[in-house]
């Protein structure tokens, strides 16, 4: 198995990843392993494939063919696709974390339950799950703010919670998709900055999907897709690593 620059296998390993929707082949033959600590960037243009790869990497949808392996530190490694959907989605509620340009929080709860919630559904009792999402959220800049309803907190705080609530678990392996989308660019910066941080600031592993250029050269590497291929690898400080991978 290949190992990473720290002696870990990498904690994600993707061979062979095809994925298609009808005609439309949305991934094709992709091979990528993420190393733990690493923060990628996936680019391209609109329909090349972006958020069905992070989809396919997150156990999300399943590819229709190729392998995903996962190796948590401390952990068997698992091999995805042969998960059942059950044990795929408590895998991804114990080991992922996610981030999404709609924060996909609910509305209906408060800036803390949203993040408690992360940790109930794997068992953490209320009270519990609650004190430690209050200080998640003071850590993350958001002291006062913890019972305010997700309608009444600005673009930038909604990101926060749903970092609050994607590290929360001590899940190894953040994905996010187009995190500062929605967001002007002085915001988006600070809140990719707390993703950063949070993520492989703690020896974690980020993975984004992003349109942005410049949010993109914030991460350790960078892939590009086209037409559902990976078309280009390259690393921060390196120029154009990888170059042409078909
Ligand atoms: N559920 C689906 N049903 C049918 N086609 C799909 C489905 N999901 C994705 N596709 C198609 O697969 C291709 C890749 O889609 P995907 O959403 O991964 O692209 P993307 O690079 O993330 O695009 P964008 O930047 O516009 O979000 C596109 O042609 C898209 O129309």
């Amino acid at each position: 198995m290949l190992e990473n620059s720290i002696g870990h296998p990498p904690v994600l390993l993707a061979q062979n990843l095809c994925r298609s929707f009808g005609s439309t082949t949305a991934l094709n033959r992709v091979n990528l392993e993420i190393s733990l600590g690493e923060s990628l960037a996936i680019m391209g243009p609109s329909g090349s494939g972006k958020s069905t790869l992070l989809h396919a990497l997150a156990g999300i949808e399943l590819p229709d063919s190729g392998s995903l392996m996962l190796n948590l530190p401390g952990q068997q490694p698992v091999d995805v696709q042969e998960l059942g959907d059950k044990a795929r989605t408590k895998l991804r509620r114990q080991s992922f974390g996610f981030v999404f340009q709609s924060g996909l929080l609910i509305p209906e709860l408060t800036a803390e339950e949203n993040v408690a919630m992360a940790l109930m559904i794997n068992g953490t009792p209320r009270a519990a799950a609650i004190a430690q999402a209050g200080q998640a959220l003071v850590a993350l800049g958001l002291a006062g703010m913890e019972q305010r309803r997700i309608g009444q907190l600005s673009g930038g705080q909604m990101q926060r919670v749903a970092i609050a609530r994607a590290q929360v678990t001590g899940a190894m392996v953040v994905f996010a998709d187009e995190p500062t989308g929605a967001l002007d660019s002085a915001t988006g910066t600070e809140v990719l900055e707390t993703l950063l941080e949070c993520t492989v600031g703690q020896g974690k592993s980020l993975v984004m999907v992003t349109h942005d250029p410049s949010v993109a050269a914030q991460c350790d590497r960078v892939v590009k897709l086209h037409d559902g291929q990976l078309i280009s690898d390259s690393r921060r400080g390196t120029s154009a690593m990888g170059g042409d991978v078909r």
